[in-house]
């Protein structure tokens, strides 16, 4: 059996008696790319804000590489391993990307690593080549704020990796971008699951096909069914509550 990077058991989240998230179980293996989807107020940033600790569940357990993340501040809980990349990219706009991309590489050092030339070798080596893979290369010494929303997204999933967190979660990475942004955000999420572990939440079911390998659907705070896109899509279940939701729209 495949290790697990992250799991829920029975996790609920009330607020005021709404349940946000209605025992809740998840599971997601260690280096899988996972897709979450569901209707709005399905339950789907709730569920991420649990596993950062933004919000702490009223039942269950979260489990991240084996220990039981509940109690743990949304601070600890980055430094154990967990990255978020919100809907919205927060970059510095006056730092060009290079000098964001560092900024966060370094967030996590203490004074002494951040002394040793060789470490800063080896981060002008790990920019460099985050840049490249992020295809920021040309533009890496342009302010962010000239950077299109599209290279702002990537910047920030760049950032994101820089920090080398176990398991990436990417929040609606392709809100408002071109077909053309979204087949870059997608090529380059590809690319980072080939070593990482990455949840992805995301509305726009193009894009959804283009990466996905394993979807969950999330319905009224729970799971609804999960497996691979075709077998999502062809779930009645999945088209009454979102896909038919979607084609009415
Ligand atoms: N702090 C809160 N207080 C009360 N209700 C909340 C709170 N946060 C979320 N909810 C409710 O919980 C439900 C799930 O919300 P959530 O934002 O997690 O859904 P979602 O799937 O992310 O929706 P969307 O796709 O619209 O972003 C919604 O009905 C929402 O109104």
């Amino acid at each position: 059996m495949n290790p697990k990077i992250l799991q829920t058991q029975n996790v609920t989240v009330s607020f005021d008696g709404f349940k946000a998230l209605n025992n809740l179980n998840f599971s997601m293996d260690v280096g899988e790319l996972r897709v979450v989807i569901g209707p709005n107020g399905a339950g789907k940033t709730t569920f991420i804000d649990v596993i950062t600790g933004k919000v702490k569940p009223t039942e269950g357990k979260v489990i991240f590489k084996g220990k039981n993340i509940r109690s743990f501040q949304e601070h600890e809980i980055i430094r154990m391993g967990i990255g978020r990349k919100f809907q919205t990219p927060r970059i510095y706009l006056n730092l060009t990307a290079s000098e964001n991309l560092e900024l966060s590489a370094n967030r996590n050092k203490n004074i002494f690593s951040t002394l040793f030339v060789t470490s800063k070798k080896t981060d002008k080596y790990k920019i460099q080549g985050l840049l490249e893979t992020i295809g920021l290369t040309s533009k890496a010494n342009i302010k962010s704020a000239f950077l299109s929303h599209g290279e702002k997204q990537r910047l920030e999933i760049g950032m994101l990796v820089a920090q080398s967190p176990d398991l990436l979660l990417v929040d609606e990475p392709v809100a408002g971008l071109t077909d053309e942004e979204t087949y870059n955000v997608a090529q380059l999420l590809l690319m980072l699951a080939e070593s990482h572990s990455i949840l992805v939440i995301e509305h726009d079911m193009e894009f959804v096909r283009e990466i996905a390998r394993k979807v969950t659907v999330l319905h009224e705070g729970s799971v609804l069914c999960e497996g691979n896109i075709e077998e999502v899509q062809n779930d009645p279940r999945v088209i009454e509550v979102y896909l038919g939701q979607q084609n009415n729209n």
